[in-house]
């Protein structure tokens, strides 16, 4: 990048924080190109700043991909109850793996219990004790499931590679400045399923409770019911609609920590009171389990001090687990 235009990104550090009213679209077909991050780095930079969340287009991922992850994700929660709890996160030890029940995990659980089953999976690996990495829980009689969903999987990492490069860049750092830290990622691919939530909708039963994500990107298809919700500077839910051919993209606490508070892991939710099933699927990537995140020094000064202790990435997202689900209240971090 040319010496003016790190100048003119440093000039957005100083800028104030704004409300927004509408989560922008972000076209990101340079990622794919090769060709100069810059421009699309401006855009991150002010979305992350003051939402937190932009969407993505020209993404360079497949329809098919997409849209045969749908179909499959749809075919898993229409199984009997039973097929699905004989897969159940509990019986995968550390890897937190499998499905997990409506009420199951809940995101804020001091208010809300989540209206939600669920469906992890992650990098295949062997058995071991490391907490996010392990054996997948397969449904035995269904090859076509695992194929769809793993292939779905190794799509978005590599999409979140391409854009962790444009987010370095938009901290004024390499393009590489992630690649280091993941070499052997913790990520969590979620088949989520909403039921329709009849009747009047308070804050004690939701889709998903307020929450904000805990590692470092959230990559997030959703189909065209709606029900996401992005909370603005004024305190108020703005709408996360369904756009054809795009992903929502989020980062989560870890890049916060990172930024000293300039990027903003934002509050979300989901309310599902389209009288529709609805099903969205979230891929979650952290970094190495022992990449330390700290807030950089370019996001450091005397007015603005660091705001947060180093903390292991690993440590770090085991701890926000803990809290979310209650079979893992009494393991050690
Ligand atoms: O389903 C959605 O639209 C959002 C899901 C979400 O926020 C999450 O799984 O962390
Ligand atoms: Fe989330």
């Amino acid at each position: 990048m040319a010496d003016q235009d790190i100048d003119r990104l440093q000039d957005r550090l100083r800028a104030q924080r704004v409300s927004f009213d509408k989560i922008p679209v972000i076209d990101v077909s340079a990622l794919n190109t090769g060709g100069s991050l810059f421009e699309v780095a401006k855009e991150i930079r002010w979305a992350l700043t003051n939402a937190g969340f932009f969407y993505v287009r020209n993404h360079g991922v497949p329809e098919a991909v997409v849209n045969g992850a749908f179909e499959e994700t749809r075919r898993f929660f229409d199984l009997p109850l039973q097929d699905k709890m004989d897969l159940h996160i509990s019986k995968s030890g550390l890897a937190l793996r499998g499905y997990i029940e409506i009420f199951g995990e809940n995101t804020d659980p001091k208010k809300t219990r989540d209206l939600k089953e669920c469906f992890d999976i992650g990098p295949e690996s062997p058995a071991g004790d490391a907490p996010f990495f392990g054996p997948n829980l397969w449904p035995a009689a269904r090859p076509e499931f695992a194929r769809a969903v793993y292939g779905y999987h190794q799509e978005m990492k590599g999409l979140a590679q391409r854009l962790m490069r444009a987010i370095a860049v938009s901290l004024d750092l390499e393009a590489d400045f992630f690649a280091p830290r993941m070499q052997n990622p913790i990520t969590i691919q979620r088949l989520l399923h909403y039921p329709p939530q009849e009747g009047q909708i308070d804050e004690s039963v939701m889709g998903i409770g307020a929450h904000t994500d805990y590692g470092s990107l959230t990559i997030l298809a959703q189909d065209d019911v709606g029900g996401l919700q992005v909370m603005n500077r004024d305190g108020a839910w703005v709408e996360g609609p369904p756009i054809a051919g795009t992903f929502v993209i989020n980062i989560g606490d870890l890049i916060q920590r990172l930024t000293n508070d300039l990027y903003l892991a934002n509050l979300h939710r989901v309310v599902n009171a389209s009288g529709r099933e609805r099903y969205s699927i979230p891929f979650f990537i952290d970094a190495d389990a022992d990449a330390v995140f700290q807030p950089l020094d370019s996001c450091v000064s005397a007015e603005n001090p660091a705001r947060y202790e180093p903390v292991t990435c690993g440590a770090h997202k085991f701890g926000r687990f803990r809290d979310s689900f209650p079979h893992l209240k009494t393991k050690a971090a």
